[in-house]
């Protein structure tokens, strides 16, 4: 069987998944990590992870629910096969069903490549092509850069956010020339008001990527500078309409710009993610600030970070942070990076990482 063949076998497997997983019957996996790979798929469950607990109580709880019946889907590794043994032989010895063929199908058809199941989602995303059925999954690859100080801070209470050093800058503009779009939040664009051209190094204009600008209430001021004529630029919002918001989408297109829509309180950024794929942009240069890197960072739409620190401390509770927001609960659920390569530049240092769990 060939690549596209066992790619094909691997689609239908998990279309299997989704529809045992909409009658009822829950999925076992080992921690948060395999959830969201499973729910990045658009496999809707009731999840249950197995790593924390004993699978005694897993069993008692099972049966105390009258669920009897479940998905096993431990990683391919020593410790999920290790898992699944033991779960299969405690539950069929109190009566739970234990269907392990989707795992060891996944396996078949993944020809080995997936050690877990958080590689799921990536596995399949890289490979899938634009026209098929899960073309509304693909997103593009996304850099998370940002220069911050030592304590983390992307500027001063006093929104001074002079960090990067000349050659750092010219870093992040070779980055912006080789990217197909830059992507920031709303309140960079208020407070720093960007250009988010590439104008540090030799450049034309032909190379300054799409400009994407995600903001919720469409508070964009017409005059700001991102939406000059120096590069195109799309505006992502949310879907309630006022007569004022409509009427500002109709200012903004006569501008020339475009204005996506998705979400109700705060932009669906996995929707605009995926929306943003299908204009043609496969590489995106995500610029924050802290609040919608914490958006992108919880959506798991980061595949490597780059980061410049320098050696100041801002300090100031108030201060943009590199990713702020609500922030994870704990460990098992925060993201996961590898790191890369580090070099020093300017007075600081480069570290590279690549996110865990996202494709390359
Ligand atoms: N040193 C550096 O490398 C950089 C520094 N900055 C600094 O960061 C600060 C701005 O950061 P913030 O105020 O946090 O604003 P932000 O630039 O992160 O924008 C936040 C906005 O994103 C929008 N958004 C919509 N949907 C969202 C979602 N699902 N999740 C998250 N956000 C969503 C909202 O309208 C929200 O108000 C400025 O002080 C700026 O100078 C910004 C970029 C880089
Ligand atoms: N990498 C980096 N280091 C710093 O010290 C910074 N202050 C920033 N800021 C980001 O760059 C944007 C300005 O872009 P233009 O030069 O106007 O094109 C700013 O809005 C931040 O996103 N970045």
């Amino acid at each position: 069987m060939d690549k596209q063949e066992s790619l094909e076998k691997l689609l239908l497997i998990i279309d299997d998944l989704k529809s045992l997983a909409e009658n009822g019957i829950p999925i076992l996996v080992e921690g948060p990590n395999d959830i969201l790979s499973l729910k990045n798929l658009k496999i809707r469950a009731n999840f249950i992870t197995v790593s924390n607990t004993s699978v005694f109580q897993i069993a008692d709880d099972l049966i105390a629910k009258n669920i009897s019946e479940v998905i096993l889907l431990t990683d391919f590794d020593r410790a999920g096969r290790e898992y699944a043994k033991n779960i299969m032989e405690e539950f069929q010895s109190r009566g739970i069903k234990v269907n392990n063929l989707i795992r060891k199908e996944i396996l078949k058809y993944s020809r080995g490549d997936l050690k877990d199941i958080e590689s799921l989602y990536p596995y399949i995303s890289r490979r899938i092509n634009f026209n098929s059925d899960l073309s509304d999954i693909m997103l593009p690859f996304v850099i998370s850069n940002v220069g911050m100080t030592l304590d983390g801070k992307l500027a001063t209470i006093d929104n001074d956010s002079r960090i990067s050093g000349e050659n750092d800058l010219k870093r992040v503009h070779e980055i912006r020339k080789e990217v197909d779009a830059i992507m920031v939040g709303i309140g960079t664009v208020l407070k720093d008001d960007p250009r988010l051209t590439v104008h540090k190094i030799n450049a034309s204009p032909k190379d300054n990527p799409l400009r994407i600008v995600v903001d919720s209430n469409l508070k964009i001021p017409l005059t700001a500078r991102v939406l000059n004529k120096d590069a195109k630029t799309v505006i992502a919002t949310t879907t309630p309409i006022s007569d004022e918001k409509e009427e500002k989408i109709r200012k903004l297109n006569e501008m020339g710009i475009i204005v996506l829509q998705a979400g109700v309180q705060k932009v669906d950024l996995r929707k605009i993610m995926n929306e943003i794929y299908k204009m043609g942009i496969n590489k995106i240069l995500l610029e924050g600030g802290g609040t919608l890197n914490w958006g992108m960072f919880k959506e798991n739409l980061i595949n490597e970070v780059r980061v410049y620190i320098a050696p100041k401390v801002f300090g100031g509770a108030s201060s943009p942070t590199y990713v702020d927001g609500n922030g994870f609960k704990n460990v098992e659920e925060c993201t996961k990076l590898e790191l890369k390569n580090y070099y020093p530049l300017d007075d600081g240092i480069v570290l590279e990482y690549h996110v865990i769990g996202s494709f390359e």
